[in-house]
């Protein structure tokens, strides 16, 4: 399978979820390291769709090479973070729980996740294992909010949310990203449901 392949697979994957509504979201694969070589998609395109158009080679200042078409407008963060991370491929999504989870944990600039199963889909297979995640506000900046993620990633660090937009996920390869996407809607989703039911309160977690 070639990257555009993979890429596009992992595309379809999340489509059928729902999780690219009004042409949000975009993803990339890293083709080279040095000097840094990525496909990203295209930007404002109805991502449920597929076509040869879909994606297009960025260098590490986000040009496309030969070709006129548009990259994402967030392909820095996906450039910077190629820079600072063992990333492979990075994944962009607005679903409503992420969103969620933003605001309810925006105060203390960070969500974290213990005591779930789960989390061994991260890599975190100790007893007490904990996956944290930080929150940035939403610069409409966009240079701006890529140096901000990058401010606040550490080695352990795979999504970062930003506030009221969305998660930004990797992996080392594809099927890494995709792995660990899943898993944060996954706890997202549980955990909005702890609330929903009683089973927690704000102040607990
Ligand atoms: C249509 S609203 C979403 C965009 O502003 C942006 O946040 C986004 O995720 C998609 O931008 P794109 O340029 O298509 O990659
Ligand atoms: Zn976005």
């Amino acid at each position: 399978m070639t990257q555009w392949e993979e890429l596009a697979d992992v595309k379809a994957t999340l489509a059928k979820k729902g999780w690219f509504p009004a042409t949000s979201g975009n993803l990339s694969i890293k083709l080279e390291d040095s000097p840094l070589h990525a496909l990203v998609s295209v930007s404002g395109k109805d991502k449920t769709k597929s076509s040869p158009e879909d994606f297009v080679v960025v260098d590490r200042d986000g040009k496309t090479i030969e070709s006129s078409l548009k990259p994402s407008a967030e392909t820095i963060i996906h450039t910077r973070l190629y820079e600072v991370t063992d990333a492979g491929c990075i994944l962009h999504v607005h679903t409503v729980e992420n969103n969620l989870i933003s605001a309810l944990y925006k105060d203390e600039g960070q969500a974290t996740f213990t005591d779930h199963e789960l989390l061994k889909a991260f890599g975190l297979w100790e007893e007490n294992a904990a996956l944290t995640m930080p929150i940035v506000d939403n610069l409409h900046d966009l240079p701006a909010l890529a140096e901000e993620m990058v401010r606040v990633v550490t080695p352990e660090t795979k999504a970062i949310l930003i506030l009221n937009h969305g998660i930004t996920v990797w992996g080392k390869n594809a099927f890494d990203a995709q792995k660990n996407l899943e898993a944060a809607e996954f706890l997202f989703a549980y955990r909005l449901a702890q609330f929903k039911y009683n089973l927690l309160k704000r102040e607990d977690v």
